[in-house]
């Protein structure tokens, strides 16, 4: 499994612990930025972020801004991505057993480095478990649909 990464400035401190956490898992990773403390726009590094996925560079994304708020917002406006703004490991195992997020959103000024480490590992581990939940998700793909009709 290949982790796209993404973050703006609010974000780049904890992004730096998740790829060291990673490497240490021998987890494959790519860093689409933002590579410096200076002010950036969340956006840009959402979109970066997104569209590795979509266009199948890597197989599911974490992402990272003061809050979460914002990339989560961002990377949730392109259709099939399913990203969860996340503060506390059960929402994470959920978030993958029922919703099938292809996304983790994390706020580096909101969660502490050890459990936002946690919850990595935990929605890492976890997998969708279809069933019910596969039939919501392909009404969220449904609403992508109707909207992206025009
Ligand atoms: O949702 C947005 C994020 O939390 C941003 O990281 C935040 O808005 C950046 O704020 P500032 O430009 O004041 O560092």
């Amino acid at each position: 499994m290949k982790i796209a990464l993404g973050s703006d400035h609010g974000g780049y401190e904890l992004k730096e612990h998740i790829k060291k956490f990673l490497e240490e898992k021998n987890i494959e990773y790519v860093d689409y930025g933002t590579y410096t403390t200076e002010s950036v726009d969340y956006p840009d590094f959402g979109h970066k972020v997104a569209k590795a996925i979509k266009q199948g560079e890597c197989d599911r994304g974490i992402v990272c801004c003061g809050t979460g708020i914002g990339i989560s917002i961002s990377v949730n406006k392109v259709p099939g991505i399913r990203c969860a703004l996340v503060s506390d490991c059960y929402s994470a195992k959920m978030s993958r057993e029922h919703n099938d997020a292809n996304v983790l959103a994390l706020g580096g000024r909101v969660v502490g480095v050890n459990l936002a480490l946690e919850i990595v590992d935990v929605w890492l581990k976890t997998e969708f478990q279809g069933g019910r939940h596969q039939r919501r998700v392909d009404k969220i793909k449904g609403i992508e649909e109707m909207y992206s009709r025009g």
